[in-house]
């Protein structure tokens, strides 16, 4: 049995046009499912915690896929994606094809794999997690009006760009205390550090090109020591991940991860928001089940 949970309003109705080709499929092939519709932030946790069994098939982005699996951790259900969303990052670093008809052709395949999961408390998260700029990013993005009207004109990634080049100039790097695996190091003028299941967020950022989601480790990206003019500088190689060699960028991996910070530094999770520092991070290995 399929079980379809649908966020219309994600990619900026891409998500709604999507169904309507999928709802097309489904009757001509004749197959059994029942479709929700999300109607307000964070409903696609309560549905798909309701879920007990069969997969779980989102039409959405990275945001209804972060909601999902906060319903599915330890479930017998797994989960299949067809991506609608502006940013799709979770689908990118599984390989999932970006096209409706070629991503259900892939789930009625049905190979499954199980994959690991970023959890910080009770909250778990797909891709990347992010401290610091990252997070003041994230909350600019989700609060941006330009958002929508850039998603208008397929401009999803570019609110992304706008946003870090607005959030640069009144940012202020913190000093932090990172505990990585029991090793405890002290780094200052920290810009953000990023925690990675997967390689990308933000629609196609490699922050950490060498996070494999099935390894279970995290690999770290920590940007410090940074005047604003090397971070624009720096900046646009994030995309093909050639900021790895940069003097002021530390790569890490560990599978339990503290941070504390000098001043609050916020935290999202697959770009929606979870907190502020002080944080504690680990990975939960073969926790999810994707087709
Ligand atoms: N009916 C609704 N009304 C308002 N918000 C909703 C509704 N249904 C879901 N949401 C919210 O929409 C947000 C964005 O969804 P989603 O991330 O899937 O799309 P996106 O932002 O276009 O894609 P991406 O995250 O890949 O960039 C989610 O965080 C979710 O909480």
């Amino acid at each position: 049995m399929y079980h379809f949970i649908v966020n219309k309003g994600s990619g900026n109705g891409k998500g709604f046009i999507i169904w309507n080709i999928i709802e097309n499929i489904l009757a001509v092939k004749q197959l059994n499912y029942q479709v929700f519709f999300t109607n307000y932030p964070s409903h696609a946790t309560e549905i798909s915690k309701e879920i007990k069994n069969g997969v779980i098939i989102v039409i959405g982005g990275d945001g209804t896929i972060h909601e999902v699996i906060n319903g599915l951790i330890r479930s017998n259900t797994s989960i299949g994606i067809i991506p609608a969303g502006s940013g799709n990052d979770f689908a990118r670093a599984l390989d999932i094809p970006m096209n409706a008809e070629e991503a259900f052709d892939w789930i009625l395949a049905g190979d499954e794999r199980t994959v690991d999961i970023g959890r910080i408390g009770d909250k778990s998260c797909a891709t990347v997690i992010g401290i610091g700029f990252d997070g003041k990013v994230a909350q600019t993005v989700n609060a941006s009006r330009t958002k929508k009207w850039m998603k208008f004109f397929r401009l999803g990634r570019m609110s992304y760009i706008f946003s870090v080049f607005k959030v640069l100039f009144g940012y202020k790097p913190a000093d932090i205390s990172i505990t990585i695996d029991d090793k405890t190091e002290k780094m200052k003028d920290v810009w953000l550090v990023a925690v990675a299941n997967f390689p990308y967020y933000a629609g196609g950022m490699a922050i950490c090109p060498n996070a494999k989601g099935d390894d279970g480790y995290l690999e770290l990206c920590v940007v410090h020591g940074m005047s604003k003019f090397q971070f624009a500088r720096a900046f646009p190689g994030v995309y093909k991940g050639k900021h790895v060699s940069h003097p002021s960028i530390k790569m890490l991996t560990g599978r339990q991860i503290e941070i504390s910070s000098s001043s609050a530094m916020i935290v999202h999770g697959d770009g929606e928001i979870i907190g502020e520092t002080p944080i504690k991070i680990n990975i939960e290995e073969n926790a999810l089940r994707v087709i």
